[in-house]
């Protein structure tokens, strides 16, 4: 059977009310917005204050790339790359696409909403639905053909955003798979290893999806919450965060840490369907987004995965007598429909033994210790 990423969630219906509010006209947090330390799975208190820790940034172009990319994945399961061939102009475009479509009037975005059951459309996080205050943040959603909903949009030049997205997944699929080839280099498995690869390697038959988010300024940024604290349920996502500071990533020991946008970088994350295939060497980090008082932010992320029911397990070059498999075998969508019902609980749904030192495992995020 050939189950579609975009039908991951038939099954898991989620309602979330869709009256969005237009958050330019609240000049103060309403209380359904504001955050207290017992709404947030990660309290803020963990925020590092000028921690000498900074996220790994690594030139993909340096001959040292591989073993670099193999340290900031198992030390952080985050890194920032420069010289990774996007160009600027593209950034530039699908930047201004993502202001133009979250600047729209309410009603005309709701016309593009998400169905309770379906991937694809404008609305809150997904993953909203686990808590009781609302995030002051907006996203959309393409999975597939963006072109139905655009035409909702814009109706006379929905044409012109449809192509940039089309351009921006073309160049994002070739660099997600340079980056996996990187990350699975430096774990010690080759082409041959992954039969889902193809051929030249060009994993041409996986998923993505790309989720566009809006953070719009906020009158008390220190009582809301952007995006809460989540792993993503990717292989890698690659995040643009342009100029506008809100990523942080929790650092084990240390705290909230956050990622500096530098300009023209993108911050790459290992995510737990990664983590599964690299039998837990890898983590899948912890990340959340905070807001702004005075600058709206944009982010963009390209969720990148697995052909959508193919099943992910360990690899067996990294199972042995000594590495039992730590998770069963799972597909992205049945991880997605996982995820949506399970939230932060998803990936120990799926594991098999409890981890040797059962103090010390990175992707149990119950149990996270700070120093
Ligand atoms: C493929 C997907 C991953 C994602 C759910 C989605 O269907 C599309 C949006 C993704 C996103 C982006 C914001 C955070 C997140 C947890 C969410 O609610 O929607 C992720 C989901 C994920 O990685 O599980
Ligand atoms: O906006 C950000 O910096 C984070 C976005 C994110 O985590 C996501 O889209 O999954
Ligand atoms: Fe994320």
């Amino acid at each position: 059977m050939h189950a579609r990423l975009s039908d991951a969630f038939k099954s898991h219906p989620v309602n979330l009310q869709l009256k969005h509010q237009d958050f330019n006209s609240l000049h103060e947090l309403p209380d359904s917005y504001a955050w207290t330390n017992n709404d947030d799975h990660y309290p803020s208190f963990l925020t590092s204050f000028g921690a000498d820790d900074s996220v790994p940034v690594i030139d993909l172009s340096d001959t040292n790339a591989l073993k670099l990319t193999g340290h900031a994945c198992k030390t952080w399961g985050v890194f920032q790359v420069t010289n990774h061939g996007i160009p600027q102009k593209l950034l530039d475009d699908i930047e201004s696409a993502g202001k133009s479509l979250f600047s729209l009037p309410v009603q005309q975005k709701l016309k593009a909403a998400r169905s309770p059951d379906g991937i694809s459309g404008y609305g809150f996080a997904r993953i909203s639905s686990f808590f009781k205050k609302l995030m002051w943040s907006e996203g959309f959603t393409i999975v597939g053909s963006p072109v139905d909903h655009f035409r909702q949009l814009w109706p006379q030049d929905y044409d012109k955003f449809c192509n940039i997205i089309e351009e921006y997944e073309k160049e994002m699929k070739m660099l997600a798979g340079r980056l996996m080839w990187l990350m699975l280099g430096s774990l010690g498995i080759s082409m041959e290893d992954i039969k889902w690869a193809g051929s030249k390697g060009e994993f041409k038959g996986a998923s993505a999806a790309l989720q566009l988010n809006s953070y719009p300024a906020c009158p008390e940024p220190d009582r809301a919450m952007g995006l809460a604290a989540h792993t993503d349920s990717t292989l890698l996502t690659i995040l643009y965060q342009s100029n506008t500071s809100g990523l942080q990533v929790l650092r084990e020991g240390t705290g909230w840490v956050t990622v500096p946008p530098m300009p023209g970088a993108l911050v790459i994350n290992v995510g737990d369907l990664f983590h599964i295939l690299s039998n837990g060497l890898y983590p899948s980090v912890l990340h959340r987004a905070v807001v702004n008082r005075t600058q709206h932010r944009l982010s963009i992320a390209y969720l990148f995965g697995p052909p959508a029911s193919l099943q992910i397990s360990p690899l067996s070059k990294l199972v042995g007598p000594s590495h039992p498999p730590l998770y069963r075998p799972i597909s992205w969508n049945e991880y997605l429909g996982t995820k949506a019902k399970h939230f932060n609980k998803a990936l120990s749904s799926v594991r098999l033994c409890a981890p040797l030192n059962s103090l010390v495992d990175v992707n149990d995020h119950n149990s996270v210790k700070v120093g």
